[in-house]
């Protein structure tokens, strides 16, 4: 939660450039209407303050929008009129940082928001923007009149962020419009940092804007159902030796598994998981053990390779769950040490690991205790 932090969306324009009928900000995009979606950015990145500024004529569709966390402010006559409507409206309880943001910029990420917040911990003012990456031009009738240099050129985003004071401040001392609050900021002398824009978070001024919006929210949605499931099973017998290595773990135990690498029956079953999820066959695919070089190998070494082609196919693990079948040693005391090990060798938190164990109530070749099996399934979704 970022509670000192209110988000002001101004939503007051009449969007003429996006063509006739309904302002932009009211139109559906993707089966819903555009502010929802830009407030429902700043609340997935922890927001929970929002204003949202809005023309006198869409107080009814406003109504649409009402909840505990949202205000609804009038707006004036300029975007400028319609920031200071709503500075002036929180000033009564007045917030350590405001975030100011279009609500025709419907596809801002919680991570452009989040870095914004970031830089404020160190400037009074932040705001995202895209370097210039395009050759410029100055055109005359038609024609190329001049080349301009792109040099240090950058295309200002929003939401731009203010300590609340400052940016009140600045607005009551400016004089005329202006084109963003930056601007206004840098009348009254802040400096501000340049944070990370981000390409899909264009502003809808025209119709076209519309339709590549909604050729990315539908990629989006596709990513987010790519949603992978895999299971890996494993066993490994007993034989001499002092202690087992079970998910990275050496566990003191009066024999050892035995196996053509480190035999950690654990981690070997969760590495064909994220393999099987993958559909990349599973770690002997991968480390044939016919390949002395895999002889002894420590098992994290098929772990992060599998944890690499799953980063390197543009997955993300959401969470495995591990589950070792043995009558001892008993795992309960070791399984927190066993997800702090398979975290780190996944670069993930441990709440995303579940390790535990159960008994075959002595039937089978685990209940007579000639080896371990274990299973686990892993769930990766794109991003
Ligand atoms: N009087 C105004 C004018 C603009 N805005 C808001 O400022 C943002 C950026 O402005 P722009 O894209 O220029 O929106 P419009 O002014 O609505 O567009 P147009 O210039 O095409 O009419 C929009 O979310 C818009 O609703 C506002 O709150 N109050
Ligand atoms: C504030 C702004 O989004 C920064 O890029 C932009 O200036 C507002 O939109 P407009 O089209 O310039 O009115």
């Amino acid at each position: 939660m970022r509670q000192h932090i209110a988000a002001i969306i101004v939503a007051a324009g009449r969007g003429t450039r996006a063509g006739t009928g309904v302002p932009k900000q009211w139109r559906m995009l993707a089966g819903r209407i555009v502010l929802a979606h830009t407030l429902d950015a700043f609340r997935q990145a922890g927001v929970t303050r929002l204003v949202v500024v809005v023309h006198p004529d869409d107080l009814d569709k406003a109504d649409t929008l009402r909840a505990p966390d949202v205000a609804i402010v009038l707006g004036g006559d300029t975007r400028t009129a319609s920031v200071r409507a709503a500075l002036e409206a929180l000033e009564g309880d007045a917030p350590r940082h405001v975030l100011i943001h279009d609500g025709a910029r419907p596809l801002l990420s919680p991570t452009v928001i989040g870095d914004v917040c970031a830089a404020l911990d160190h400037a009074v003012a932040a705001a995202p923007a895209l370097p210039v990456v395009d050759a410029l031009w100055r055109g005359e009738n038609g024609q190329v009149a001049a080349a301009v240099s792109r040099a240090d050129l950058f295309r200002a985003q929003t939401p731009q962020g203010f300590e609340f004071r400052a940016i009140l401040a600045a607005h009551r001392a400016h004089l005329g419009d202006a084109a963003d609050d930056v601007e206004i900021a840098r009348a009254a002398g802040i400096e501000t940092r340049i944070t990370q824009g981000a390409d899909d978070n264009l502003k809808l001024t025209y119709q076209t804007d519309f339709d590549r919006a909604e050729r990315l929210i539908a990629a989006r949605r596709r990513d987010d159902m790519d949603i992978r499931l895999g299971n890996g099973f494993d066993v490994h017998r007993f034989g001499p030796g002092k202690g087992c290595w079970l998910c990275g773990v050496l566990v003191p135990h009066e024999r050892a598994l035995q196996g053509h690498s480190d035999a950690d029956v654990g981690m070997h079953a969760l590495s064909d998981a994220i393999y099987g999820a993958l559909a990349e066959g599973d770690i002997g695919r991968h480390f044939p053990p016919s390949d002395p070089q895999w002889k002894g190998a420590e098992s994290h070494i098929f772990l992060r390779h599998a944890v690499g082609l799953m980063h390197a196919r543009g997955y993300r693990l959401n969470n495995c769950d591990v589950t070792l079948i043995c009558e001892r040693p008993k795992i309960g005391p070791h399984a927190a040490a066993m997800q702090a090990a398979l975290a780190a060798i996944m670069g993930c938190d441990m709440g995303q690991i579940s390790v535990k164990a159960t008994t075959s109530e002595r039937l089978g070749f685990t209940g007579r205790e000639e080896g371990i099996a274990a299973i686990a399934t892993a769930c990766l979704s794109r991003g």
